[in-house]
């Protein structure tokens, strides 16, 4: 049985806590964390599956607070004993619009700099979870929402969407970690090179034969069958084993972006506070406004 949850208990979420004991732990919470406003959780007590479903119309763009909000509910569910997260989206057009640009124009540098730091935070939750991590891609996908589907260890897509990262067309370069994240999928480094560098966007049907996502699914339900199927197949016994040798592999890019974190932020808060980046930004806005 699903249950359907605003926010996350201290521990235990997987054992049976049902909607009346949730609603009463946030009556008498102590407000570490503020509720939800951007996410809705529901964990299957049975199977020890969470489904977070993001839900910030009418892109899910990613600002502070939408990312901070992700990656604590991922910390939440690693002490709750859950087994697997699944990533979805509320809308039926866009899975993740990437970073909030209207947040990133002619915004302080302090606004600036809390959005780049919860991003980069997102990524290093995201990518070490020990949890098995499934994208159920039920829209676009591009940039910040590239890099949720790629951190994920599997991508589950629906047809005729887009999926690529797109950060050299915004005008600004490709982080090391999100390269890392990308060669993590696609090994082919000039294919990934490539891909990266032109901004390539995959339609869904492309990505699968290109290996950026591991399967079609024709609709949403369908999508949410295959990804607990995957996390399943995961037997129980495994799972310590499974999450160790996860973080091995991933262990090299962790470490490259905890040595240069503060490089990387001193480099975005250049390259978006340039002159030319911002007067791109403001017609990119316009042309995203005059398309609607
Ligand atoms: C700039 C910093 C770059 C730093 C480089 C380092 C890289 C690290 C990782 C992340 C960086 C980023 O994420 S940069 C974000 C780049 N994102 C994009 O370029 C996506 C732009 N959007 C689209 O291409 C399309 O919207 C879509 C393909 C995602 C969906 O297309 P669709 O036709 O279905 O929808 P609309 O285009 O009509 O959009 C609906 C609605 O949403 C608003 N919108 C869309 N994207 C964003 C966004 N990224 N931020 C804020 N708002 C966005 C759009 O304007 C529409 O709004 P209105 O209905 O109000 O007009």
């Amino acid at each position: 049985m699903a249950a359907r949850i605003m926010n996350l208990p201290k521990h235990g979420l997987c054992h049976l806590m049902r909607t009346s004991a949730l609603a009463r732990h946030y009556a008498g919470s102590t407000g570490s964390a503020s509720p939800p406003q951007f996410t809705t959780l529901s964990v299957d007590d049975k199977t020890g599956i969470a489904t977070l479903t993001l839900n910030r119309p009418p892109a899910n763009a990613l600002n502070a607070a939408f990312m901070g909000e992700i990656a604590r509910s991922i910390k939440e569910l690693e002490k709750s004993k859950c087994r697997g997260l699944i990533l979805t989206s509320s809308s039926e057009r866009i899975f993740c619009a990437g970073l909030d640009l209207k947040e990133c124009y002619q915004a302080e540098a302090s606004h600036l700099q809390g959005i780049w730091v919860a991003l980069q935070n997102l990524w290093h939750t995201l990518y070490s979870t020990p949890l098995i991590t499934v994208a159920l891609i039920n829209g676009h996908t591009v940039a910040g929402g590239g890099m949720l589907a790629l951190s994920s260890e599997y991508r589950i897509m629906l047809p005729n969407f887009k999926i690529g990262i797109n950060e050299t067309m915004v005008g600004l370069a490709v982080p090391m970690w999100l390269i890392d994240t990308y060669l993590n999928v696609i090994p082919n480094r000039r294919v990934a090179e490539w891909d990266l560098t032109a901004s390539r966007i995959y339609k869904s049907e492309h990505a699968l034969k290109a290996g950026l996502v591991d399967e079609l699914a024709a609709s949403k339900e369908q999508g949410l069958e295959r990804a607990v199927a995957f996390i399943s197949s995961y037997p129980k016994h495994s799972l310590v084993a499974r999450a160790i040798t996860k973080r091995q592999f991933r262990e090299k890019d962790l470490k490259n972006f905890e040595d240069n974190r503060q490089h990387d932020l001193e480099i975005f808060l250049s390259n978006i506070q340039k002159p030319n980046v911002q007067s791109y930004l403001g017609e990119y806005l316009e042309s995203l406004k005059k398309k609607a």
